[in-house]
C-alpha cells in the first residue's frame, strides 16, 4: 500500500466520515453547549478577567437585546485610548501593551522605559535567522511564525520556568520579537517561494513597534509617518478581545496545563490562523478579489446581491457559504474596531482614487445581513467585524495580503501574554470539559472473526 494511494485514501476517509458522524440531534437530548454558547448566542462562562471587556449586548432579564459595541483594555474604552495618544501625536502600540501585560497605564517614565526594553530585546538570538528561519521557509507567515515561537524554546536557558518574573521576562521577549520573526518569515518567503531578492534588516531598537516593523518589511526602509500611524492603530485595535476568543481562549486551556509560554503562545498562533478568527482579514480579501472578478458593475446593487446568494448558499467562492468579514460571536450592532477602520478606510479610499471598490465594500455591509436573514432565515445580526475593512486598510498600505494575519498577531501576542499571566496567577486548576460518550458499549472482536 502507497500513501498516496488516491482510492485507498479515499476508503479511510470514507470510513473516518461514517464512524465520526455524530446525529446531530444528540446534541440538543444531552442539552451540549456547542461551540461553548447558550442557546441564545451568548457564551458560556467559563472565567473571570480583568483583562478586556466586549461589549455586544445588553441582558434584560435574561433576553439578549443587541447593542452598539464597546472594547474596554482593562476597564478603558479602546476609543478613549486612541484619542488621547492620537491627540498627544504619538504612537499607541507600546503603551497599550504595558497596560494589557502590567494592569495600569505607565507613567511617561515608565513609558520611555518599557520603549527602550521592547526595543533592546527586537534582537533574534544569535543563529536564530541563519537555522531557524532561512533552512526552513514557509509559504504560510503564520506557520512560520508557530514553529519560531516554537523553536525559542531551545534558544532560552530557562525555558520551562513559570515564575512570574521568568513569564514576564519572555512575554517582552515575545512581544519585542513577534514583528521581527514575521518580518524575516516574510523576507524568507518572498526569496525561497516568490524568487525576490532576499534582505534582512537589522531591527532598529530606537523606532516604534510599526515603524520598526514597515522598516524591516520594505526593502528600502521607506515609509510614512502617515503609514506607521495607521499600523500603529491597527495594532491598538487588535490587541486585545477578552478571554473567550479562540486563540486567548486557547491560551488558559494550554496554560492551564503547567507547560512553557512558547507551547501556549505557539498553539494560540495556530488558532489565531483560522480563516473564522484571524485568518478571515486574508479571506476577505480573497473574497474580494473573487466578487469584483465575478460582479461587472460593482455599482449595481442587484448583481452583488445575485453573487452573494451564490456564496450564501455555498455555490461560489470558497463555497463554505461565509461572507467573510461580517459576524461576531458577541458584537450585535456594531464592531467598535470595525467602526474605527472603516472611517479610516473611507479616508485612503479618496486619497487613493479606490472609491469604486470602497463602495462594494459598503453594498456588501448593507445587503449581505439583508441576504443572510432572508436567505437562512435567521435573526443573527450581522455587522461587519475588525477583519472586514482591515485588509483594505492594510491594501492602501502597500502591505502584502499574507501579512494580514500575521500583524494581527504582532498585536495580540500582548493580549496573550497577560492572559497567560493571569491563567498563572489566579487559573490554578486544568481546564477539562465533559464529553458524553455516545457510542455505547460494543465487544472487541478478533482479527479473524471481522
Ligand atoms: C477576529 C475575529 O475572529 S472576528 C471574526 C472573523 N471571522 C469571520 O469574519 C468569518 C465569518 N463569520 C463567521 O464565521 C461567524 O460570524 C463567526 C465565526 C465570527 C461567529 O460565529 P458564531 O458566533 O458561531 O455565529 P452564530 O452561531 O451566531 O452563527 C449562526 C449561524 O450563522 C452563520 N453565520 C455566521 N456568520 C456568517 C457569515 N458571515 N456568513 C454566513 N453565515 C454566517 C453560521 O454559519 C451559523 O450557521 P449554522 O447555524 O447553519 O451553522
Ligand atoms: O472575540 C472573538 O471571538 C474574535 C475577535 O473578534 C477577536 O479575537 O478579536
Amino acid at each position: 500500500m502507497q500513501t498516496n494511494d488516491k482510492t485507498y485514501i479515499e476508503r479511510l476517509a470514507a470510513l473516518a466520515e461514517k464512524n465520526n458522524f455524530i446525529e446531530p440531534s444528540l446534541y440538543e437530548r444531552y442539552n451540549v453547549k456547542r461551540g461553548l454558547r447558550n442557546s441564545d448566542g451568548t457564551g458560556v462562562l467559563v472565567g473571570l478577567t480583568n483583562i478586556g471587556e466586549v461589549h455586544g449586548y445588553i441582558l434584560d432579564e435574561g433576553e439578549r437585546i443587541p447593542d452598539q459595541g464597546r472594547l474596554l483594555y482593562r476597564g478603558i474604552d479602546v476609543w478613549d485610548i486612541v484619542k488621547n495618544f492620537q491627540k498627544e501625536g504619538r504612537f499607541g502600540f507600546e503603551e497599550v501593551s504595558y497596560l494589557l501585560v502590567f494592569g495600569q497605564l505607565p507613567t511617561r517614565q515608565e513609558l520611555v522605559e518599557f520603549n527602550r526594553l521592547l526595543g533592546e530585546n527586537r534582537y533574534l538570538p544569535e543563529g536564530f535567522i541563519e537555522d531557524m528561519i532561512l533552512k526552513a521557509p514557509s509559504n504560510d507567515i503564520m506557520n512560520k511564525l508557530a514553529r519560531s515561537v516554537l523553536a525559542s524554546y531551545s534558544y532560552d536557558k530557562n525555558p520551562d520556568d513559570l515564575s512570574i518574573p521568568n513569564v514576564v521576562r519572555q512575554s517582552i521577549e515575545l512581544i519585542a520579537r513577534f514583528p521581527v520573526m514575521v518580518a524575516y518569515g516574510y523576507q524568507a518567503k518572498a526569496h525561497y517561494h516568490g524568487n525576490q531578492s532576499l534582505y534582512i534588516h537589522l531591527p532598529q531598537p530606537d523606532l516604534s513597534t510599526a515603524e520598526n516593523f514597515l522598516y524591516m518589511i520594505r526593502p528600502d526602509n521607506q515609509y510614512t509617518r502617515l503609514e506607521a500611524e495607521l499600523l500603529d492603530l491597527s495594532l491598538v485595535l487588535h490587541a486585545e478581545h477578552g478571554g473567550g476568543n479562540n486563540s486567548t481562549f486557547t491560551v488558559h486551556v494550554v496554560a492551564s496545563t503547567g507547560t512553557d509560554i512558547y507551547s501556549v503562545i505557539a498553539a494560540a498562533v495556530g488558532s489565531l490562523k483560522g480563516p473564522k478568527h484571524g485568518g478571515a482579514n486574508i479571506k476577505v480579501m480573497e473574497m474580494m478579489e473573487d466578487i469584483k472578478n465575478n460582479v461587472k458593475d460593482w455599482a449595481d446593487e442587484d448583481e452583488v446581491k445575485y453573487y452573494l446568494t451564490k456564496i450564501l448558499n455555498g455555490e461560489a467562492f470558497d463555497r463554505k457559504g461565509l461572507i467573510y468579514g461580517l459576524g461576531h460571536a458577541v458584537y450585535t450592532l456594531s464592531d467598535p474596531r470595525a467602526v474605527l477602520l472603516k472611517a479610516k478606510a473611507a479616508e485612503l479610499a479618496k486619497e487613493k482614487n479606490m472609491e469604486d471598490e470602497f463602495g462594494l465594500y459598503l453594498t456588501i455591509e448593507k445587503v449581505g445581513p439583508e441576504l443572510f436573514a432572508s436567505i437562512k432565515g435567521s435573526d443573527k445580526i450581522l455587522a461587519p467585524n475588525v477583519d472586514f475593512y482591515s485588509g483594505f486598510v492594510y491594501k492602501m498600505l502597500n502591505l502584502p495580503i499574507e501579512l494580514y494575519t500575521p500583524i494581527f498577531a504582532i498585536a495580540r501576542i500582548s493580549g496573550w501574554c497577560a492572559h497567560l499571566l493571569e491563567e498563572l496567577i489566579s487559573g490554578g486548576r486544568i481546564i477539562r470539559p465533559a464529553y458524553k460518550n455516545v457510542i455505547g458499549k460494543r465487544k472487541y472482536i478478533p482479527l479473524e472473526q471481522r
